[in-house]
């Protein structure tokens, strides 16, 4: 006689059938998605993409399919747009309703729930989104030219000093710039430690909102309801760890600030402008959380991609001299090497425009738009293409910046490209769309303009002829978020005199 098996095999074997049969119906291509790759059952296309290969394997995509591409990652619809036009229809004309996000478990388990790219559009969100224009947006950036320039200087003064350290001078130089702005904080050691405690952060929303890195909990959310002693629940107690630092960096931050205002040793800052309209001891708790999340999202926002912008003008002036050349004479011949440039001098200096833009289209921080997402209740046809809800919108920057039908040379580093008024301006795409556009854009367009026509003014930046030196190389770290891979150079002081200050 042929025994059954016990219940709970049968059920468990059923179950099994169930969430087979599920993950093979969801991961489905729906009829009238845009084209794309066709993808194995269950994974979709979630093997063909990989930290390596993303964006130049969006743009192969976007040549073999078309400007708009739809992919599957298990069950979830991505939406690749490899066109600005095609971006601008999807993200800016119906920013009303793809301007969502898809927040991941693991980064909402770990503390990250209330950072601005989480936020849904709704009033937190613009409250967050007031609260950094006050320290961050265009009316703010103008007032804070003068410290641009002073920052400006310092760091060619650093560099002069310390070429071996260069990646070490310039991310430390970033990151004392943005507690600046945020707690106003002046010292040029990291007496309070924020430094690395925000290093620390920035390295937890990466490895929990990072498109590239998946937590078993991400795959299946309902795991976080399971008890953290069972085998497998490791990234439950990993969160619970990074949730406490992350309470306790927000808090910290936070009272050192206020307690230097209250002592008067506090420059301008975020959280003092906010004081300024209104007394911080009269905020609701809802609303002092909104700020001091505010205040962590300007290091956070800010630190790799502007650390990374500047040491890409480096990695640029060491591989093309005579780009650099020309832009020093031009400087010269405003500032006749007497003084430093300001930015009174802007309208004199467009090749540094030029140049500015130059850098961010050759060497994009963000090779991808952080992704939006179609409203979850709500499915949509935008110019012909039909966008299922809750699909992720990922526009591909540096598919398109290194587009050679877009840009002509695109490897080339060629500031002049945009003497073309035609040419597409990297600003339009590299900071994103409509209502979620980086709220930093400002910062790094003062920064970056007054830090190159500093340097330019000031140093010859070369490619280091010794032979232990790394030398430099048109490279990048792969993943959404790059910089340049580690390179040597050697700063020449061009007028000592206005180094000295
Ligand atoms: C070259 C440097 C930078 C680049 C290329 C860059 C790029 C981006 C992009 C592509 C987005 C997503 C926009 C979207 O969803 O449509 C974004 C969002 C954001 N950026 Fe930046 N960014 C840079 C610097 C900064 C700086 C300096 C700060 C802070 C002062 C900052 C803070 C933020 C924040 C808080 C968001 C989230 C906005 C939201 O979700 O509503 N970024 N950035």
């Amino acid at each position: 006689m042929v025994s059954l098996p016990p219940f709970e095999v049968l059920l468990a074997i059923s179950v099994l059938i169930i969430i087979v049969a599920w993950l093979l119906r969801s991961s489905r291509r729906p009829s009238g998605l845009p084209p794309g790759p066709p993808g194995l059952p269950i994974l979709g296309n979630a093997l063909e993409i990989s930290a390596d290969n993303t964006y130049k394997g969006l743009a192969k995509w976007g040549k073999l399919y078309g400007p708009v591409v739809a992919v599957k990652a298990f069950s979830q619809t991505c939406i690749v747009i490899n066109s600005p036009d095609a971006a601008n229809e999807i993200l800016s004309k119906s920013s009303a309703t793809t301007s969502h996000r898809i927040v991941r478990p693991m980064a909402l388990l770990s503390g990250w729930e209330r950072a601005l790219p989480h936020l849904q559009p709704a009033a937190e969100f613009r409250q967050h989104r007031q609260y950094m224009k006050i320290a961050v947006g265009a009316a703010a950036m103008m007032e804070y030219e003068p410290e641009h320039e002073r920052r400006a200087l310092q760091l060619v003064q650093k560099l002069s000093r310390n070429p071996k350290e260069i990646y070490n001078e310039v991310a430390f130089w970033i990151a004392v710039s943005f507690e600046h702005v945020a707690y106003g904080t002046d010292e040029e050691e990291d007496f309070s430690g924020f430094v690395e405690m925000g290093r620390h952060a920035l390295k937890i929303f990466q490895e929990t909102s990072s498109p590239m890195i998946l937590w078993a909990v991400d795959i299946l959310p309902s795991l976080r309801y399971l008890p953290s002693w069972l085998p497998g629940m490791g990234f439950k107690r990993q969160a619970d760890t990074w949730r406490m630092y992350m309470r306790e960096l927000l808090d910290k931050a936070f009272e050192n600030s206020v307690r230097r205002m209250e002592a008067g040793g506090s420059s301008s800052c975020l959280i003092s402008r906010v004081a300024e309209c209104q007394p911080l001891d009269t905020l609701d708790e809802n609303s002092k959380e909104i700020l001091k999340n505010a205040a962590l999202n300007i290091y956070v926002g800010g630190f790799d991609t502007m650390t990374s912008m500047v040491l890409s003008f480096f990695l640029a002036m060491t591989l093309y001299p005579d780009v650099q050349k020309g832009a020093q004479l031009k400087v010269d011949a405003v500032t006749h090497g007497l003084r430093l440039p300001t930015f009174a001098d802007r309208d004199s200096l467009p090749c540094i425009d030029r140049m500015v833009k130059e850098v961010l289209r050759w060497a994009v921080p963000t090779t991808l738009v952080f992704p939006h997402s179609q409203d979850p209740s709500q499915d949509a046809i935008v110019d012909g293409v039909f966008i299922p809800k809750g699909s992720l919108l990922i526009v591909n920057t540096g598919g398109i910046f290194e587009d050679p039908e877009i840009y002509a040379d695109p490897r080339r580093f060629w500031p002049d490209r945009f003497l073309d008024d035609n040419v597409l301006d990297p600003f339009s795409v590299a900071f994103g769309y409509a209502r979620r556009k980086c709220i930093g854009m400002h910062f790094v367009e003062k920064r970056l303009w007054i830090t190159i026509a500093t340097a330019l003014a000031t140093l010859d930046v070369c490619a280091p002829t010794n032979p232990g030196a790394r030398a430099p190389r048109a490279a990048w770290t792969s993943g959404a978020m790059r910089l340049p891979l580690s390179f040597d150079a050697v700063f020449n002081v061009r007028h000592p005199a206005l180094i000295e200050g």
